[in-house]
């Protein structure tokens, strides 16, 4: 019998959509005012999802408070309040688009997981605009 269990997260950052090969001509062109030279923010709301056995003795599934933390260090400490371009490591060379911030969380979370845990990403980074990833 399988369970999810979710905790919802929140951070702000800030990004700019644009590839270093591009003028900022083209970038414009496909990125719109997403690309503005000057960086804009959103409030990002994050959904972590962790499916898996309950385990017999605790009933849980995972506790809550280790997905907590787990989210704290990986997520908040280093994306809140950020420039993910300038600030974040993994975007060095990665556009920050929702989908590749997605999967960056993911593969800093999923390891860190007991092994027989799936784990599935919910990213809004607009109350409208959202994206999911379950490393597949
Ligand atoms: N596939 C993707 N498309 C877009 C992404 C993305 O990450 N993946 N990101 C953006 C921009 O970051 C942009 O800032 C989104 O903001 P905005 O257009 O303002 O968002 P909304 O659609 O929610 O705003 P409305 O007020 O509803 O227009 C663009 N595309
Ligand atoms: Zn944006």
């Amino acid at each position: 019998m399988n369970v999810t269990v979710s905790r919802k997260a929140h951070f702000n950052a800030a990004h700019r959509l644009y590839r270093k090969e591009w003028t900022d001509e083209k970038n414009s062109l496909v990125f719109g005012k997403c690309s503005n030279p000057n960086y804009h923010g959103h409030n990002y709301e994050l959904i972590v999802s962790v499916t898996g056995e309950i385990d017999k003795e605790t009933g849980y599934v995972i506790d809550i408070q280790e997905l907590k933390d787990l989210i704290k260090v990986e997520v908040e400490d280093a994306f809140d309040h950020k420039n993910l371009n300038i600030e974040v490591p993994e975007f060095k060379d990665l556009n920050p688009t929702a989908e590749h911030i997605a999967v960056v969380i993911y593969n800093k979370i999923k390891p860190k997981l007991k092994p027989n845990l799936d784990l599935e990403i919910t990213l809004y980074e607009t109350p409208r605009n959202f994206v999911r990833y379950s490393g597949t």
